[in-house]
């Protein structure tokens, strides 16, 4: 059948399908609306007990879920009404004299359920072969087993609303021309699916399956986040039973972030998937010692650390480090016998010698937690006595056993304990900064949480994203092995840190999460302009970042004489890029943001509108946005510009300056003024 006589027919399916599932959306809405009319007439009559209650609500919820599943497979054959595939494989099996064919797009698509598909999903085993091998020997593993054989033929389809606008045979691998020509289009302001141009490396990683925690240490624009967002697309595809998005959890850098990558899974079919941030997670455990300062906080202040700063740098660096950990836990030892005031316990009839309760403490409970161990043995004590009285013992009176029993500890409170730690060890003995928990002993004050008291444990989530990875410390790592017991996909790149050493999280994780962490390394850069990607190398001396082979303006650097001509020019600049979907003024500190904002928007027309993006900013959208460099982390821009650059001095600012630049897809342009 030539191309075109098999695009008819699949549209033809298609269109097939979505009238099937009209008319099925139709019947469930008549009997969701019958089933609504029928509870509302009856329920007067309904059973005391409320078992009726319970069963009409039952099949209406799934009635209800039915019709959700429609609505998203609705949705996905009418974007597949677009483009119904986007690549062919026509694989001859060992054995065999004749290749099949397999079309492969974004869902599967088959006029019966048993019957084969038209087309398969990205995901389907099948489907592995299109990314991984060009024309030759190749094999595949299916359910079966591995399936060895050849490919004869290899396409790829670019199709727009239904029609073929080409096709494309070749022998190489898809770094070719579909590629270039997505690498070229504008940037949207939320991250797009690379299904139909998915690299074999980064296809290697999207469908591992055997390593429970896999670590990618990736340049910048290598695809980090977008594997990681393919990956669970494919895990949640193959594991329906046992995974679902709700039960997958990614820490994200900020809400900008993470609303920067909420569109990706719905367009992959999915459902959307949870997200936080550590910082968020931490305010909330340790919310009844205060507020907290957040991970920004501390950005700002080491932006404007002088050469006196460097000591206190230090300092705070290393209360994250493993050394701290093994000081907090030699502390923590050495509260099992300080911290305790043991005496006899008397409640009603119920008695407990000092001796007995020390000997339960050290002995039976001596692997609970100690500020969790008197409950324990509370719990102890109270099981006895039920057992004794073959009768349960009233809330009240539980409550005031263990109490009488954590009035044994000298104090509970973990901030005081911190504090004894702090001053313990010769060190400024204060964690308080205007109010608020200083960043450095956030997480060490955590810690010391953990190991006093029960961790607790996140069990409903089966699959945990960890992105920017080395952005987190040591002793944060130790607090999320001991938080999540799952399966990981950590991602980072060790040259974008944002302190001034840089770190290399992947040295430190087996010692944490042991020799379960496979390793893996991108160093294909797909974001920026060959230009942009090796100006970007030269601000740090990047040396092992290779590009797709794509060409723009080369970046510049404009000398200003004062600040006011530098917003004229730039502004200017901003008007001559009408072309651009996205565009970023990327500055030092959130003060210089909001100056710049403001001085943009006095100098362009009301009708082009700048935003402001601060660390509390929730969305990231089309058009104009300034924001510290920090908050730009993860984020693409058709264009780029970094003004005042007279102001990156430091080694941080350095790195800041490097992030920047490596936003930019195919413009970036620098300003200094000239003092
Ligand atoms: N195989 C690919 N095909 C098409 N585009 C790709 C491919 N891989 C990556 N890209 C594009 O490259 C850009 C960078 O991807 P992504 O943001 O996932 O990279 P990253 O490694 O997380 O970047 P960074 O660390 O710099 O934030 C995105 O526009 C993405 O769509």
């Amino acid at each position: 059948m030539n191309e075109e006589a098999y695009l008819d027919l699949v549209m033809d399916a298609l269109h097939q399908k979505i009238k099937e599932i009209n008319t099925k959306i139709a019947g469930n809405e008549k009997d969701i609306e019958s089933m609504h009319d029928y509870f509302w007439e009856n329920y007067t009559e309904f059973d005391e007990y409320g078992y009726e209650i319970y069963d009409n609500s039952n099949a209406l919820k799934s009635r209800m879920k039915e019709q959700d599943d429609y609505a998203k497979m609705r949705i996905r054959y009418e974007k597949m009404l677009d483009a119904p595939y986007f690549g062919r494989v026509d694989f001859c099996y060992e054995g065999e004299d004749e290749p099949e064919t397999y079309y492969i797009g974004i869902a599967n698509l088959a006029k019966k359920r048993a019957e084969n598909p038209y087309v398969f999903d990205w995901r389907a085993p099948v489907s592995g072969l299109f990314y991984d091998y060009d024309k030759g020997a190749a094999q595949f593993t299916a359910p079966s087993g591995v399936l060895t054989g050849e490919i004869t033929k290899k396409k790829q389809y670019k199709i727009r609303y239904g029609k073929i606008i080409y096709i494309l045979e070749n022998d190489m691998n898809i770094d070719d021309e579909i590629l270039q020509q997505t690498l070229s289009e504008h940037a949207d302001a939320s991250l797009k699916s690379i299904v139909t141009t998915i690299q074999k490396e980064q296809n290697s990683i999207i469908r591992d399956t055997t390593h429970r925690i896999l670590a990618v240490q990736g340049c910048a624009g290598s695809g980090k986040t977008s594997v990681a967002l393919h990956r669970i697309a494919y895990l949640l595809y193959h594991n329906r039973k046992n995974l679902s998005a709700a039960q997958v959890l990614i820490l994200s850098p900020n809400s900008i972030f993470a609303d920067y990558i909420s569109r990706i899974l719905p367009e992959l079919g999915e459902e959307n998937i949870c997200e936080m941030t550590l910082d968020d997670f931490a305010y909330r455990e340790l919310r009844s010692y205060g507020e907290a300062e957040d991970r920004y906080d501390e950005i700002e202040k080491r932006l404007h650390m002088d050469s006196m700063g460097d000591f206190l740098t230090e300092e705070a660096d290393a209360k994250q480090t493993k050394e701290y950990v093994e000081e907090l836990n030699a502390f923590a030892l050495s509260l099992e016998w300080e911290l305790m005031n043991f005496k006899d316990f008397h409640y009603k009839k119920m008695e407990m010698k000092e001796s007995e309760i020390s000997d339960l403490f050290y002995e039976k409970f001596a692997d609970v937690p100690i500020l969790s161990r008197m409950e324990k043995i509370g719990e102890y004590l109270i099981d006895a006595e039920e057992t004794l009285r073959n009768k349960n013992m009233e809330d009240d009176q539980k409550q005031e056993i263990f109490d009488r029993l954590n009035r044994m500890y000298e104090t509970r409170n973990i901030l005081k304990l911190y504090l004894r730690f702090l001053s313990e060890s010769n060190r400024d003995g204060f964690c308080i900064r205007n109010g608020m928990i200083r960043y450095e002993d956030v997480y060490p004050l955590l810690y010391l949480k953990y190991t006093l008291l029960e961790a607790p444990k996140r069990r409903e989530v089966k699959h945990l994203v960890i992105d920017e990875m080395q952005d987190y410390s040591y002793l944060q790592y130790v607090l999320l092995s001991r938080i999540f017991h799952c399966p990981m996909t950590i991602l980072g790149d060790k040259v974008q840190t944002m302190a001034e050493n840089r770190q290399d999280v992947l040295t430190f994780l087996p010692k944490i999460f042991g020799k379960e962490v496979h390793r893996v390394y991108l160093n294909k850069s797909y974001r920026s302009t060959s230009e942009i990607t090796e100006f970007a190398s030269r601000l740090l001396q990047e040396e092992n970042v290779q590009t797709v082979e794509r060409h723009g303006e080369l970046p510049q650097t404009i000398s200003c004489y004062s600040t006011e001509e530098m917003y004229e020019t730039l502004a200017e600049d901003i008007k001559g890029r009408e072309d651009a979907e996205t565009i970023a003024v990327l500055c030092l500190d959130a003060a210089d943001a909001k100056k710049t904002a403001e001085q943009l928007q006095a100098k362009l027309p009301e009708d082009i509108p700048v935003t402001l993006l601060t660390k509390d900013s929730m969305k990231f959208g089309r058009g104009i946005s300034v924001m510290p460099f920090y908050l730009a982390k993860g984020l693409e821009f058709d264009a780029v510009f970094i003004p005042e650059t007279e102001k990156y001095v430091t080694s941080l600012h350095k790195q800041a300056l490097y992030i920047d630049a490596t936003r930019a897809l195919h413009f970036l342009r620098l300003y200094e003024v000239q003092i």
